[in-house]
């Protein structure tokens, strides 16, 4: 790489925004100082997160275009931001690059990253830039805010209320295995039949679900809030244990990715296993008491918004469980995307 890393971060981040746009956002002083400086709307508190992509854990060649990279980078910080509520303004990026790396690939991830960026509102407000000695390494920060003591936590959900999720669950996990099995290089993705793009769209370019959350947020009903990164009894089990509840989920009304049992088949593969257990869903999983859902499903509907009743908070005693098509209930465990997981 013919770039000492002021160069590289020249290269990737000048001329996206115009001074102007990043002023109406918000921005006093973005990249080029010590540190950015950001306004917050009054009344407003800060939310927080960051998340990472490594190479090999996160995305693969045949797994992810650059743009890909870039975009659910960015994606599966502002789901974070999502789940409490609140709207995502701001993002930090912290790249690091093995030596030789390719500079046109690295300006493509962050042309997938600016466009998630530019998708959801944020301003891309600064970052840090070093090499790796293998593999590409992406941090994404990501600043919000939210109504001063609003935030929806993990921790609300009571006894009585009705599960939610807000849209369909294994189309990533569907997607991933495809791309694996079959190898495909990306320039062929386009060619793929519809239900298999779809299935591969929803692993490469989730759309995280702001809208939803900030509805949930200004409605005051929902009672705890959590995104499916991990898998959904993986999240499920977050919000058991942080609100002291049981979870009740029913497998007959859980929403399933369009072609997901198409694509299980093809594949010889367990449909609800991605559903339960795949993760990076991205959608958003909540709690609210049930005499409030028929005023949610109707803000929803308004907002041309999807959600889907999937069970019921129990008390602590059951812990979570699945109920089968059959009516028998059987314990969910908490496994997910485990990153030390022996393989
Ligand atoms: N290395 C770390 N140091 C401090 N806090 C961390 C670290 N890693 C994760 N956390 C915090 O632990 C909590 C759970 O993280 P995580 O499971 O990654 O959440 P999510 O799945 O929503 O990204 C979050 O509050 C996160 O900020
Ligand atoms: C090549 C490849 N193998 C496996 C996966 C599946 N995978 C990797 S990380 C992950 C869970 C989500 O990522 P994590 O870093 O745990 O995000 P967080 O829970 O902190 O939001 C999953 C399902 C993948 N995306 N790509
Ligand atoms: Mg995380
Ligand atoms: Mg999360
Ligand atoms: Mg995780």
């Amino acid at each position: 790489m013919e770039q000492d890393e002021f160069s590289l971060i020249r290269l990737l981040t000048a001329g996206r925004e115009s001074e102007e746009e990043l002023r109406t956002r918000g921005v006093v002083t973005g990249i080029g100082d010590d540190a950015a400086v950001a306004a917050l709307s009054p009344g407003m508190q800060l939310v927080a997160t960051c998340d990472t992509m490594t190479e090999g854990v996160h995305f693969l060649p045949v797994t992810m275009r650059d743009e890909d990279i870039g975009f659910k980078a960015m994606a599966s910080n502002i789901s974070d931001i999502a789940a409490m509520g609140a709207r995502p303004r701001y993002a930090l990026i912290a790249l690091s690059v093995p030596p030789g790396a390719d500079v046109e690939q690295i300006r493509r991830i962050y042309d997938g990253l600016y466009e998630c960026a530019a998708l959801y509102g944020v301003a891309v407000i600064g970052g840090d830039t070093t090499a790796t000695r293998s593999g590409i390494v992406l941090t994404v920060t990501v600043l919000g805010e939210v109504a001063a003591g609003g935030a929806l936590l993990r921790s609300g959900a009571k006894p009585g209320d009705a599960v939610f999720v807000t849209g369909p669950l294994g189309g990533s996990a569907a997607g991933l295995a495809w791309l694996l099995r079959r190898g495909v290089n990306a320039a062929q993705w386009g060619t793929l039949p519809s239900a298999e793009a779809e299935l591969v769209r929803a692993h490469t370019r989730p759309l995280p679900q702001v809208a939803a959350g900030e509805l949930l947020q200004r409605t005051g009903l929902c009672h705890a809030l959590n995104d499916i990164s991990d898998g959904l009894a993986s999240e499920a089990g977050e919000i058991a244990e942080a609100s002291g509840v049981g979870l009740l989920i029913a497998e007959e009304l859980l929403p399933q990715a369009e072609g997901l049992a198409a694509c299980a088949e093809e594949l010889a593969a367990d449909p609800l296993e991605w559903v339960l257990y795949g993760g990076e869903d991205y959608q958003l999983l909540g709690t609210a008491q049930e005499a409030d859902m028929g005023a949610l499903r109707e803000a929803f509907a308004q907002g041309g918004l999807s959600l889907h009743v999937i069970g019921r908070v129990t008390d602590a005693d059951g812990g979570v469980r699945l109920q089968r098509p059959d009516g028998t209930v059987q314990p969910l465990p908490k496994r997910g995307y485990n990153h030390f997981a022996a393989n």
